[in-house]
């Protein structure tokens, strides 16, 4: 069978920046796979291209054995690909709700007849659509308000309604782009909970982040990338060990990931504690 997600041989190029050189992984059904480096080693490229938000200059992306390279966003969310943006993007204004609401009308089955005449067929599906968000904001364990606007919630509360709408899509890939950044460590803790209630739901999951101790603690495997090569890919305990891993971390003056403990912690490295909310 093949894997829910394979990227092979991936190159994308800006100009002369070599932004991802060679980059090859895949990431089965109910699988947890990091991508980890420093700072421009690609690794948001990587996830604009599996995407499709940035075609790849070569290579080969294939979600459930079909090939997508060159496949628009839309259609490649069409095959259950959601994700979440290094820099939470919310609809600011909408009430949280409806953040989430967003996210269900990919595979919700609404006309615009019934839409425009208010049909019960049109009510029962915007109930649906309200019931199914008001589970995922369960799921994630929000504890702020719905019906308010997003922007007003506190920054760990509108990174957890950002996940909730990439739920709401009902996806068997997610991808999570640095999703402990800004977060206290008690938000890390229930972050590292929710990321494996996800997984049991059979979601594979790739995961950006910087956080040392949460990668080595949730992940199966990780892909380790410098100046956009792959240089790793293995079991943490693999990639804790391996020479040129070291090499690049050590040789990095990135504070987020060497400057916490690195690979050495059992915890969680960054705890954050300057950051966000105070009811945590
Ligand atoms: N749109 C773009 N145009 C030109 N260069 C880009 C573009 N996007 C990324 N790059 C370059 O590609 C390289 C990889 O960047 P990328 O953002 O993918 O790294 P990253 O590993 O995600 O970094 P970070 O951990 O800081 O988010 C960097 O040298 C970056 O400057």
């Amino acid at each position: 069978m093949s894997a829910l997600l394979e990227v092979a041989d991936l190159h994308l190029a800006f100009g002369g920046v070599k932004a991802v050189d060679g980059l090859s992984f895949d990431v089965g059904e109910a699988e947890i796979v990091s991508v980890i480096g420093p700072n421009g080693a690609g690794k948001t490229s990587a996830f604009n291209c599996i995407t499709g938000f940035y075609r790849p200059t070569s290579g080969r992306i294939t979600i459930g054995g079909a090939d997508v390279t060159r496949m628009r966003t839309s259609a490649i969310a069409a095959r259950g690909v959601s994700r979440t943006f290094q820099n939470v993007r919310l609809f600011g204004d909408l009430p949280v709700l409806d953040n989430v609401r967003a996210g269900t009308h990919l595979w919700l089955r609404q006309h615009v007849f019934d839409a425009l005449l208010h049909t019960p067929r049109y009510r029962r599906t915007e109930q649906e659509a309200t019931d199914e968000a008001h589970r995922w904001l369960d799921f994630v364990g929000l504890r702020g308000d719905r019906a308010g606007a997003a922007r007003n919630l506190p920054y760990g509360e509108q990174r957890r309604v950002e996940i909730a709408r990439a739920l709401a899509r009902r996806p068997q890939l997610l991808l999570l782009d640095e999703p402990a950044a800004g977060l206290n460590h008690g938000e890390k803790r229930e972050l590292l909970d929710l990321i494996r209630r996800i997984r049991e739901l059979g979601t594979g999951i790739v995961l950006i982040e910087h956080d040392m101790g949460l990668v080595m603690e949730v992940s199966e495997r990780v892909v380790v990338l410098n100046f956009g090569k792959e240089i790793a890919d293995g079991t943490p305990e693999q990639v804790r060990q391996d020479p040129a891993v070291i090499e690049a971390y050590l040789g990095s003056d990135d504070d987020e990931v060497s400057g916490d403990g690195g690979f050495g912690d059992s915890g969680f490295g960054d705890t954050g504690e300057e950051a966000v909310r105070a009811d945590a």
